[in-house]
């Protein structure tokens, strides 16, 4: 059998073949948040249906939620509502939910993982595109829309059309200092944000199986961004050092049963995919987005690329366009660009390595005078290991604000952290179009430490600057 990992995933989930391109997929796990989630429960109610499994559906609140006080959604009408109508729902279906500020809450691709409800070689759905992220552990999981929130909702399953498969190999070692960040940026460039449409992207190779296994979340979150269904890595020795760990916090180490049957969801050696991409990590540097969408982006030693650079003429547009949004000029060089903002956090970036990276940029400097640098952990959990760690301290010390409530915050400028008009940030999240952190606001998408080193200078910078 010359399965992928992708095919071993899908046929052991498949409940019917409805067709030559079209199975029922059941779902082992279903994520829910705030936004996306109402309808599908207003469809359930009118259909009189109820949730099939709700053992297996868990929902946390993040995407607009505040990250200073409780309090502070109290005095919030419509983010509360949005608040108190999905925890009318869970409560009404009998759904786990972790409220805000409650042990266990935080963005959902970070608490999932981090609390064992994400196994190899499972399928996971959420009504969120950065479900990908979950692939890091060896399982389908993808991002669905309002209406596949109710059908999963109401049965477990989906209709789906089957996945290509592509295969990206990653030889070689990323250089010190170098992160996944700057290597999902990379992929990103060359295969473009259209490039990965109607794929699963399985990464393989020295450079991957070395990461870290939020590395490899953070490179996995980043693959919807070239448009790709999921993200996927084998599990190896990290994947399981990473849920023993889990286990054992949870009080059940795993079986050593288990443990065989994880190793068991890898692509088989002479698996054969739809598409293959090879890439050096010997050659990525630090990358930054100086555009509106993630493949616009260079490294320190390029410069702010013309539209005449791009011989595609849609390619062209987006790129005059995107030069006008960014206020930014050909030719510029990275480290010319002023910023008022640093964001560290998102599902992307929210991590403890993340905020470790940059606790020890920041320690014994400060943060430049005219930039804001908000830190939002991605779960309470993150956010207490940082504390047991005295990063809280190094943060406060170097004049950064870290928020004591997890979420997405700035990241999407659901909640009060969204910027002004004008105002530019170096951002660890995914995302930098137009308005996403705020109307008329400029996004430069970057690895915590080029964020943290840009919040140390006042403008886009290297940590080899300091
Ligand atoms: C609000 C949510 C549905 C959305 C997504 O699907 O990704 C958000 O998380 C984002 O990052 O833009
Ligand atoms: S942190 Fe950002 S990208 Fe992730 S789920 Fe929240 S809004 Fe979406």
């Amino acid at each position: 059998m010359a399965n992928t990992l992708l095919e071993k995933i899908w046929q052991s989930h498949c409940v019917k073949h409805l067709g030559d391109t079209e199975d029922l997929i059941y779902f082992d796990m279903h994520l829910l948040h705030e936004i996306n989630t109402p309808q599908a429960f207003d469809s359930l109610r009118a259909d009189k249906r109820i949730v099939r499994r709700p053992d297996l559906t868990v929902a946390t609140e993040d995407h607009n939620t505040p990250t200073r006080s409780i309090e502070a959604l109290q005095g919030d009408v419509l983010r509360r509502q949005q608040v108190d109508l999905l925890r009318h729902n869970c409560s009404e279906f009998g759904i786990p939910l972790y409220k805000l500020g409650e042990p266990g809450q935080g963005i959902t691709h970070v608490i999932a993982p981090e609390q064992g409800l994400v196994l190899p070689g499972t399928t996971l759905v959420c009504c969120d595109s950065h479900t990908t992220t979950h692939g890091a552990l060896a399982l389908l999981a993808f991002g669905i829309g309002t209406s596949q929130v109710e059908h999963v909702l109401a049965t477990q399953t989906l209709r789906f059309q089957k996945f290509k498969s592509m295969r990206i190999t990653v030889e070689n070692s990323l250089r010190a200092n170098i992160s996944a960040k700057d290597l999902a940026l990379y992929i990103i460039r060359h295969i473009g944000t259209g490039g990965g449409i109607g794929y699963v992207i399985e990464y393989t190779g020295n450079a991957i199986h070395s990461l870290s296994m939020e590395a490899r979340m953070t490179l996995c979150n980043m693959s919807v961004e070239a448009g790709a269904s999921a993200g996927i890595i084998g599990v190896d020795d990290v994947t399981i050092d990473y849920l023993r760990k889990i286990f054992v916090s949870n009080g059940r180490p795993p079986l050593e049963e288990e443990i065989e049957r994880w190793r068991t969801f890898v692509s088989n050696s002479d698996a054969i995919f739809d598409k293959e991409i090879v890439i050096d990590a010997a050659v990525v540097n630090e990358n930054v987005t100086w555009g509106t969408n993630p493949s616009q982006n260079i490294c320190f030693n390029e410069r702010i690329p013309d539209f005449t650079d791009y011989s595609d003429t849609s390619q062209q547009q987006a790129a005059k366009r995107a030069l006008e949004y960014m206020k930014l000029k050909p030719g510029q060089s990275l480290q010319d660009i002023l910023i008022d903002k640093v964001f560290i956090g998102s599902c992307t970036n929210g991590r403890i390595e993340d905020l470790r990276v940059v606790a020890g940029i920041l320690e014994g400097r400060s943060v430049y005078l005219n930039v804001d640098m908000v830190i939002v952990p991605g779960s309470i959990k993150v956010r207490d290991q940082a504390i047991r760690e005295g990063l809280d301290k190094i943060f406060k010390e170097a004049g950064a604000d870290f928020r004591s409530l997890p979420g997405c915050s700035m990241c999407c400028g659901l909640n009060e952290d969204s910027m002004r008009e004008g105002q530019r940030s170096v951002s660890t999240s995914n995302r930098n179009f137009e308005g996403r952190q705020g109307t008329g606001a400029m996004t430069h998408i970057a690895s915590p430490a080029v964020a943290a080193a840009s919040a140390i200078m006042g403008r886009i910078a290297c940590p080899s600057d300091l």
